[in-house]
This record gives structure tokens, C-alpha cells and sequence, in this order.
């Protein structure tokens, strides 16, 4: 077979909420998800071209993650997106190698990444011509939380938020039923506030330069989700109230990387005394940690012709 076309895609990492921005923030990091693609010229006219598109995977996952396009995450949401645009599959034979350094559901948004190069890959190969705000349409109704999806292809710090679906409001609760559940939703308020406000500083402080590590470190606080999923970290807390701007000069806040148990810490320098004291509180609890220092990066996923 001869080659018609030679593609890579590359879409990065990402850490989700970024303290308080649950759903809403991400931040985008320097671990790529690397898919190289042959597509050869076609043979025949078939209706698609699926059970000849050949995946070959290696890095994080490689035991579990399933190779056939029905099924793989990265080739089902290719389809998914040319279903939509009325092509039955891919329109030629390929063969696409998947390298993943991505840990997976470790809350470096590996799924997020996977949905991102999929959306790409069906863009290209169905030559769709779509604009990367229209690509991440197709990846938000693929993965409904935002932050991950929008910072793997955009690239930097990023705000996002779904629009709803409809307007059915099946579900909500009556106006009786808010008066009885009146103590829960005040608590729920007050934690909504905390938020909405570090968030609204957190996106300010994080455009200035040089950055107020104070200012990012307070801003980054939450109640929404991580006083739920400190159970599932020990030292979480004890790390996020100890190891702050004042102690670690050049960090500027900690927090769960998405769902954890990732932790991420954002800073400037220092990294290795940085990550040094985190390690030793964790080994304290008899936790081993792995570190990656990584850098914020401007750009999302690329795609280039290698021939
Ligand atoms: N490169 C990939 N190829 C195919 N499937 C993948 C790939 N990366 C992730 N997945 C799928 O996504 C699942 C992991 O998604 P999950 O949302 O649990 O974790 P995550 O995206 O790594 O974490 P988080 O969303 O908290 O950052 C894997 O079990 C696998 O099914
Ligand atoms: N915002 C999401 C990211 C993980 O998909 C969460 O915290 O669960």
C-alpha cells in the first residue's frame, strides 16, 4: 500500500479545577499524547474503511486500553465526530500509532486528552475542515466536564463552562421542597460564594506578572470538592495549610489535580525543595509519590503533515 498522507497529532496533558475552579478552570502541561498516522490510498469503494484502521498503542495504559476502533476512546470519538457530519466511518486505511506518557485516571486528564485527539483525528482524516472552537463542541458532548477537553486543546490557563442542553427543568426541586432543604442549600451558598469569589481573583492574579504568589495562593482555596476527596489523599490538608508561598518561596499554590489523587503544586522555582517537603509529608504516611515537573504551555494540540 502506498502512502497518501502521514499526520501527527500531539495534545497535552492537563490538571482540572485549579483550586477552586471546579469544572470551570484548567491549566495545560507539558505531557504529550502523541499519535502518528499513515493513511494509504484507498483500494476499493467500501461504505467505510474501519476494520482496516490499524491501532498500535505503548505508554500508560497499554495492558488495558482496548485496540479496536469501537472501542478505543481515541478512534470512537473520531467516528463519533464523523457520524455527525454524515461519514459512516474512516474513509481509508490507516494505521495509527498511539505513544501515551498520560497516566491514566490519575487527574491529569488523560480522557480528556484521548477525546481531544480523537475529535482531531476525525476532523483531519474526514478532511471536515472544523475550526478548533467547533472541535471542542464535539469534545464537550463526548466528556461533559469542560476543564480538561478545553486545556488540552487550547492550550494555557482556561476558563470554560457548558451550556445547557435544554431548558427542561425536570428534577429541580419544588419551592416547598427548598424551604424544607433550606439549612443544606445555605451551607451549599456559602460554599458556592467562597469559590465564585477566589475563582473570579484566581483568574485576575494568575494574567499578572510577576505573579502575586499570596494573592494566587489564597485565591486558590476550595469548598466544593476537595473537602470531599481528602479522604482519598492523607496529608492533603496538612500540605495544602503548611506548605505555602512563606515557607517555599517561589511556590504559589497547591491543590488536587482534578479528582486526584495527583497533587499540583504551581510554581516559579525552588521546585526541587518544593517537591522535596511534599514527599516527605506524604512518605510520613507511608506514601511513595512520583514527581513530574512540568511547564505551563500556550499552545494545545497540534497537528502537522510529517510527509
Ligand atoms: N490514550 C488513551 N487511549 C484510549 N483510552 C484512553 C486513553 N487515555 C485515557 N483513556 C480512557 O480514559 C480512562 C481514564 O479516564 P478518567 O477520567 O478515569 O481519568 P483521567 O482522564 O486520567 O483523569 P481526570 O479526568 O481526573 O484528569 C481510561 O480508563 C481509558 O478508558
Ligand atoms: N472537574 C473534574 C475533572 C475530572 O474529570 C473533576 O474534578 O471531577
Amino acid at each position: 500500500m502506498t502512502y497518501s498522507r502521514k499526520l501527527r497529532i500531539t495534545v497535552p496533558c492537563s490538571s482540572a479545577n485549579v483550586g477552586p475552579g471546579f469544572d470551570a478552570l484548567g491549566v495545560t502541561l507539558s505531557l504529550y499524547l502523541t499519535l502518528d498516522i499513515s493513511i494509504f490510498e484507498r483500494t476499493s469503494d467500501k461504505k467505510n474503511y474501519n476494520d482496516e484502521v490499524i491501532l498500535t498503542y505503548s505508554g500508560e495504559g497499554k495492558d488495558g486500553v482496548p485496540l479496536s476502533v469501537e472501542k478505543n476512546l481515541i478512534t470512537k470519538s473520531a467516528l463519533y465526530v464523523l457520524a455527525c457530519n454524515n461519514i459512516p466511518g474512516f474513509t481509508a486505511p490507516m494505521n495509527i500509532s498511539i505513544c501515551n506518557p498520560i497516566p491514566m485516571g490519575r487527574g491529569l486528564g488523560s480522557s480528556g486528552a484521548a477525546v481531544v485527539a480523537g475529535i482531531m483525528l476525525g476532523n483531519a482524516s474526514g478532511n471536515l475542515g472544523l475550526t478548533k472552537e467547533r472541535m471542542l463542541d464535539y469534545c464537550l458532548m463526548i466528556e461533559r466536564h469542560p476543564d480538561n477537553v478545553t486545556a488540552a486543546l487550547m492550550g494555557g490557563f482556561v476558563a470554560s463552562y457548558l451550556r445547557e442542553l435544554n431548558t427542561d427543568d425536570t428534577g429541580t426541586p419544588r419551592s416547598e421542597e427548598l424551604d424544607e432543604k433550606n439549612d443544606t442549600i445555605n451551607n451549599f451558598s456559602a460554599q458556592i460564594v467562597f469559590n465564585l469569589q477566589r475563582l473570579a481573583v484566581l483568574i485576575m492574579a494568575l494574567s499578572q506578572s510577576p505573579p502575586d504568589a499570596d494573592l494566587i495562593c489564597q485565591a486558590m482555596q476550595d469548598k466544593v470538592h476537595q473537602p470531599y476527596r481528602k479522604q482519598l489523599i492523607p496529608g492533603l490538608s496538612e500540605i495544602i495549610t503548611n506548605v505555602t508561598p512563606t515557607t517555599h518561596p517561589g511556590l504559589l499554590g497547591i491543590c488536587l489535580s482534578g479528582a486526584g489523587p495527583t497533587i499540583l503544586a504551581l510554581a516559579t522555582h525552588n521546585f526541587d525543595s518544593i517537591s522535596k517537603t511534599v514527599i516527605d509529608m506524604f512518605a510520613e504516611r507511608n506514601i511513595e509519590t512520583v514527581v513530574k515537573v512540568l511547564d505551563v504551555v500556550d499552545d494545545g494540540a497540534q497537528i502537522v503533515e510529517t510527509c
